[in-house]
């Protein structure tokens, strides 16, 4: 046995021990494997059969009734040094949180399997990817994990050559949310999450590890780990421009990363491609361009809202071997969730007869996982070791007045500032208040695992001799007019957007010159076949002077949070924008 091998079977052992598991199973990836998996999940009701003449190989699985969201109060960034996790994250002392932790998993597994799941971020050949262990005793996340990683045999085999992977350990407990902790000690490669099934908290390679763990990891080696999609433009001459986005939680991600161009580009030979809709990992090539991998295998998508109308292509992928997470059923046995234009909830996502009384049929955070394989517009690209370049990064959110429907940061510098002081709605993908605007840089509020002072300046780093960066925009699709309803359409028509980004990139369009930034210049947005008026458009695309000035100096109060660790880049920035809205 190598050595390395040896470092991973003595930390297993630990863990067998202290935790005093009935077995240990180290996971394969197996078909053979996940079939018993899932039999014995059926057996013990962590899974339930759905329709399989309409959806064969799908499972319903409903979590604990306080455990359907990430835990941001309870995750926890422990550094040595309080100032290296920052203001934008939970901080404990690492020594006293390995001690709670050890507490809690003391015989938390008697009577239950350890599994041992070897896991791959990213293509398994490619120099961009890393990998990670994590230690759980829930058969439900060892069948998300297979999803959502490239799990099993050939992970361990490149843990074995690499030797440094990410140690992740995950119980369930009880599930009681007063003895709920995700605790991340970034200096040690090392993430330890008790108390929670539930997404985020408990699948280890997504959150935990690839953008916390990997967020630090990737500051020390010079990368960027980002809360972002990515797709690929494809136009009628046949050239893929590939693009990043940055929204937060349940803010179109998914949605983005699958879009279907509206009637009129179809025809005219535009597509989109999906590389990724959560996560990305990018770093500069040897041409000065930016690469990203999808570090993920497959999607844990929001559920509501998914329809034919909005999303078909992840309608299409989940048909077959898909799992459901407190979704509601329809009487024949079919997932079902609000949006969904046909079917009628007979049981709601806890199981109760249907009642509307109760609140909507499925969770508004209810989810589905899914191999990426099976969404039609995957790109075999999405699969290639070096990454894709990008010629764009967005940032976007919620923001329902203020933020206008695009614009174009002036240089990498002011791009960065306005991912820095980006804001957003809050959504149901945490558990706390839903619709409050919090500042939200980069969408990696809840994610950066260290401090967003630093985050910055590692952010502001890529910009040297011999760069040729991505051009940054920010979007909004989510404003509303004065009776509520969304001005934008979206979703299909959020390509009219991204052609305009493309237009941008290869300097096709002058654009119109503003104190934010870059807007869209009169007839520059392709409005062939758009409902909207030209009244809501201009509204879309409005500057309010006073309102931004505003904005500019609760987005200097925020950076100040950030004390010496803030670049005074951004501040000089800042005052640019400042001194532009007269
Ligand atoms: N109005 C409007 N709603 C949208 C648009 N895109 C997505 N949504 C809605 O926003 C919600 C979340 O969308 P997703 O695409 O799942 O968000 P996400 O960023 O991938 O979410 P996470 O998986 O939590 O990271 C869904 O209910 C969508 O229907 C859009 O362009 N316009
Ligand atoms: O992590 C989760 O539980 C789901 C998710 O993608 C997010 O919240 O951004
Ligand atoms: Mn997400």
């Amino acid at each position: 046995m190598s050595s390395k091998l040896a470092e991973l079977n003595a930390w297993v052992a630990h863990y067998a021990d202290l935790t005093g598991a009935d077995r240990v199973h180290w996971c394969d990836g197996s078909e053979e494997e996940s079939a018993r998996l899932v039999e014995l999940m059926l057996g013990s009701g962590d899974l339930i059969a759905l329709n399989p003449q309409t959806h064969p190989n799908c499972f319903l699985h409903r979590s604990s009734v306080s455990d359907v969201a990430r835990v941001e109060h309870l995750t926890f960034v422990c550094t040595a040094n309080r100032d290296d996790a920052g203001p934008n994250n939970h901080w404990m002392d690492p020594e006293q949180a390995k001690a709670k932790m050890a507490a809690l998993y003391k015989g938390c597994m008697k009577g239950r399997t350890l599994y041992v799941v070897p896991y791959c971020m990213g293509p398994i050949d490619s120099p961009l990817a890393r990998c990670g262990v994590e230690i759980t005793d829930s058969p439900y996340v060892v069948a998300n994990m297979r999803l959502m990683t490239r799990m099993g045999a050939a992970a361990l085999a490149r843990i074995e050559r690499e030797g440094t992977f990410v140690k992740g350990v995950h119980s369930t407990g009880d599930l009681n949310p007063d003895r709920r902790f995700i605790m991340h000690f970034p200096e040690e490669l090392g993430i330890q999450s008790f108390g929670s099934g539930y997404g985020g908290n408990a699948l280890l390679g997504k959150k935990c590890h690839a953008l916390r763990i990997a967020s630090w990891q990737a500051r020390q080696e010079g990368w960027l780990a980002e809360h972002m999609l990515i797709l690929g433009v494809e136009n009628p001459q046949g050239e893929t421009h590939y693009i990043a986005a940055a929204f937060p939680s349940a803010c179109g991600k998914t949605n983005l990363a699958m879009l279907i161009p509206p009637q009129g580009y179809r025809e005219a030979g535009w597509k989109i491609w999906t590389v990724g809709d959560d996560i990305c990992w990018m770093r500069p090539g040897a041409d000065g361009r930016l690469y990203a991998i999808n570090p993920e295998a497959g999607y844990f998508g929001v559920a509501p809202g998914t329809s034919a109308k909005t999303n078909p292509n992840a309608l299409a992928m989940l048909t077959h071997d898909a799992i459901f997470t407190n979704v509601a059923v329809t009487a024949d046995n079919q997932p079902w969730w609000e949006g969904l234009p046909d079917g009628t909830p007979v049981a709601d996502w806890q199981g109760r007869a249907f009642d509307p009384a109760n609140g909507p049929a499925a969770h508004p955070n209810s989810r589905f996982t899914v191999s990426a394989r099976q969404c039609p517009s995957y790109t075999p690209m999405a699969e290639d070791p070096q990454g894709v370049p990008l010629s764009a990064i967005v940032f976007g959110g919620r923001r329902e007045s203020l933020v206008p429907l695009v614009f174009e940061a002036r240089d990498w510098t002011h791009g960065v500032l306005v991912g820095a002081g980006m804001a957003s709605e809050t959504t149901a993908a945490a558990t706390g208040a839903v619709g409050v605007v919090r500042r939200d840089s980069m969408a990696m509020k809840p994610f950066a695992g260290y401090n967003f002072g630093d985050y910055f300046a590692h952010w502001l780093s890529f910009d040297k001799p011999g760069a040729k960066l991505p051009k940054i925009f920010h979007v909004n699709w989510f404003r509303k007019n004065a009776g509520g309803k969304f001005l934008w359409p979206g979703f299909g028509d959020n390509m009219r957007v991204l052609e305009w980004m493309i237009k941008r990139v290869k300097n096709e369009v002058p654009g119109h010159a503003t104190a934010i930034g870059i807007l869209p210049g009169e007839g520059e947005l392709n409005r062939d076949g758009l409902n909207i008026d030209a009244a809501d458009l201009q509204a879309l695309l409005h500057v309010d002077t006073h309102a931004w000035r505003t904005e500019v100096g609760a987005i200097a109060d925020y950076l100040e949070e950030f004390g010496e660790r803030t670049p005074a880049a951004l501040f000089e920035e800042l005052d640019k924008t400042a001194r532009q809205l007269v």
